[in-house]
């Protein structure tokens, strides 16, 4: 996509901007957020980590942080792993320009020697890496750290045994100081700084999830390098490109339009997305042309990761014509202060969970709160301030991360996400319960579309039952085709799919692919959404609270292999799959009922106006192919639970029951 037509700087403008800025150039922070060792493994979180630190820019100018909200000790121990492999891993990058540059991602792609390293080196450097991985597996698994390695820094004496995620003080260790002079790499080059930072947790405290999380980084940030860009990406999102931060920053540093731009957003691309996109979490056309769409009014919102912002928006500044950037942050500070000691003691006081009581921290100031997508209402919050956004979506994509793999994963995401547009949605009519009463209309109507979900989750109920019950019953409780306000609502519905389908396409979309998708928003309809809705209605009588419900990024052997062969994994029972099952029934068994009215002739389909019934019938049975075969053809472990099937079977008489009570006429 050309941003230049959507009036956002070119990159040719701004190739001339960065060869001015040369040695001039900005620092940049970046945050990496995790929040469990289980389901966030400590070396995938350090793979993303070295891509980082890896980045093609200068190492002075860049720090990275760490917020370990799982504040796990074996976290930290990757990350003290991290820090050595970090010098032989980085000059190895540069040195032979390889990308990517997450070493688990690498090495996965190249399990043979590339062309142009040293065959000797190559080996030395996997060789390398491999036995770091086993030695982090390994203690995981023993649940201990060998005493000689604990002895290595003082860091491990935090952890003592009464500590657990929910209950510890303030952790923050700086693994690699970029400030000291003897924080080389093994050919004596500087290294970046990094930071490990796991803030206090009490049980009586509100942490405020990944928000909470980012805000401490924000403050932390502060006195250690200060850098007036601030990038951040969840911990599974490692870096594809070596190049991002200086195409980012060409667009900060436009010299016509660099000074409206709050926030530069990259698109969540996956790197285990199958080819049919099973469980629907990749859309192309969402990515290319949605997006992009958006920079004509105003940018993209913030989606959480793979952004980078200007440290003063996420302080809370208005945008004004004369506003004038100072790039000098971080360099300056680096100089200041120079005693390790006393910063990692300032920079705890700032991570304590009284610190923000009485603060404008999570509504003014920072990421805000209260809400389960943090990141789009913060964005929307910055528009509000008067910044734009802008959208990068380069041909290498910029950063890889892991999509949900299995189909309640994919539900429970999608469920925190309904959750979270419906809060936005509802923040402009409660602004007193939500605190965010600024956003204003133009910026939420998108949210109100969002907010529709919950009716339209009932509507997709409407839609997958009662033509098969008609179709059965022969009672025409679902309009006829004949009627006259039903044939331009088929003709809207055609034409909109079909355009969708030539979208989907022409983005690069496979045709399964894109079928994938269509049941997936019909599984997800008439679950996530419609839980997310109760869910934040709940909140709203204030009977429940906010959760956040971090996605897996491991799954086991099994059903991994299950995951690429695109076979879809129940397992367990859940209501989620009660509702989809009972709806697949009811299908199948109207449509064969309906069916065998036609044979017995009981009545002429075409004539009497139940085609309409037995298409949408017949394509909702079709769309459920997989679930049927879940439930009465799969042997595997991964099938439908027999108690759901059970259950749903039930839930199936419910409706005849009815009917024999009061008969549709
Ligand atoms: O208490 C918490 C909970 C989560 N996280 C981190 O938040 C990130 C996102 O969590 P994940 O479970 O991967 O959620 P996703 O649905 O994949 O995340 C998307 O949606 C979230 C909002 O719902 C955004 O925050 C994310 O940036 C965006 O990628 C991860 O790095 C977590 O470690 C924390 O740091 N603290
Ligand atoms: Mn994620």
């Amino acid at each position: 996509m050309d941003l230049s037509s959507f009036g956002a700087p070119s990159i040719n403008t701004v190739t001339i901007s960065f060869a001015r800025h040369g040695e001039r150039l900005p620092c940049v922070d970046i945050f990496v957020c995790t929040a469990d060792p289980q389901s966030e493994p400590p070396s995938l979180v350090i793979s993303t980590i070295l891509s980082l630190m890896a980045y093609d820019y200068p190492a002075k100018k860049l720090s990275v942080y760490l917020s370990d909200d799982g504040g796990s000790v074996f976290t930290f121990y990757a990350m003290w792993e991290a820090t050595s492999f970090a010098k032989y891993w980085i000059p190895f990058c540069k040195r032979y320009n390889i990308e990517p540059r997450s070493p688990a991602a690498y090495f996965s792609e190249s399990d043979e020697l590339q062309e142009p390293c040293n065959p000797k080196e190559w080996s030395f450097i996997k060789h390398m890496y491999d036995e770091m991985t086993e030695r982090i597996d390994s203690a995981i698994m023993s649940g201990k750290i060998p005493e000689q390695i604990k002895a290595n820094h003082k860091g491990f004496c935090e952890w003592n045994l009464e500590i657990n995620s929910k209950d510890h003080q303030s952790i923050i260790e700086i693994l690699v100081d970029g400030k000291d002079q003897n924080a080389v790499d093994n050919e004596g080059n500087v290294l970046p700084t990094l930071m490990y930072m796991a803030r206090e947790k009490r049980p009586q405290h509100h942490h405020n999830f990944k928000a909470g999380a980012m805000n401490a980084l924000i403050r932390v940030s502060s006195v250690i390098s200060n850098s007036p860009i601030i990038m951040n990406v969840d911990c599974d999102m490692y870096s594809n490109n070596k190049d991002t931060i200086r195409d980012s920053l060409c667009f900060f540093l436009d010299e016509e339009m660099g000074h409206k731009i709050g926030f530069v957003q990259y698109p969540q691309n996956y790197n285990n997305i199958t080819k049919n996109n099973i469980y629907g979490n990749s859309i192309q056309a969402f990515k290319k042309v949605e997006m992009g769409g958006l920079d004509s009014v105003g940018g993209p919102p913030y989606i959480g990761t793979g952004c980078f912002h200007r440290r003063e928006i996420l302080c809370g500044m208005i945008f004004t014509k004369d506003y004038k950037v100072n790039w000098n942050g971080g360099v300056k500070d680096k100089i200041q202060e120079n005693i390790v000691c006393n910063i990692e003691e300032k920079a705890k006081s700032l991570t304590t969970c009284a610190y923000e009581h009485d603060t404008p921290w999570g509504n003014e100031i920072g990421i805000k709160y209260g809400c389960p997508v943090e990141d789009v209402i913060t964005g929307l919050a910055i528009h509000c301030r008067g910044w734009e956004s802008v959208y990068n979506n380069p041909i290498r994509p910029a950063f890889l991360g892991l999509a949900p793999s299995t189909l309640s994963q994919t539900l429970l995401q999608t469920k925190r996400w309904s959750e979270g547009n419906f809060t936005i949605f509802l923040s402009k009519y409660c602004p007193l319960m939500f605190g965010h009463g600024k956003i204003k209309l133009r910026h939420q109507m998108g949210y109100c579309i969002y907010a529709l979900w919950a009716p339209n989750s009932l509507a997709t109920l409407y839609y997958v039952t009662i033509p098969s019950l008609t179709l059965l019953k022969g009672s025409p409780l679902f309009p006829e085709i004949t009627s006259p306000w039903i044939t331009p609502f088929v003709f809207v519905f055609c034409v909109t799919n079909l355009y969708n389908l030539y979208e989907a396409l022409s983005c690069g979309d496979t045709l399964n692919g894109w079928w994938n998708v269509q049941r997936m928003w019909m599984v997800k309809r008439i679950t996530s959404y419609l839980f997310g809705f109760i869910d934040t209605l709940w909140k709203l009588l204030g009977l429940s609270h906010m959760t956040f419900a971090v996605s897996s990024k491991v799954s086991d052997e099994h059903v991994s292999k299950r995951y690429e062969q695109e076979i879809m994994e129940f397992g367990s029972s859940t209501p989620e799959y009660v509702i989809i099952a009972t709806i697949a029934l009811l299908n199948l068994v109207c449509l064969v009922g309906g069916l065998c009215q036609i044979m017995k002739g009981s009545w002429n389909v075409f004539l009497n106006g139940f085609s309409p019934q037995l298409i949408i019938c017949g394509m909702l049975v079709i769309l459920n192919i997989p679930f049927y075969e879940a439930m009465f053809l799969r042997k595997d472990k991964g099938r439908m639970p027999f108690s759901v099937t059970l259950a749903s079977a039930g839930f199936l008489v419910l409706p005849f029951l009815v009917e024999i009570m009061i008969p549709i006429v």
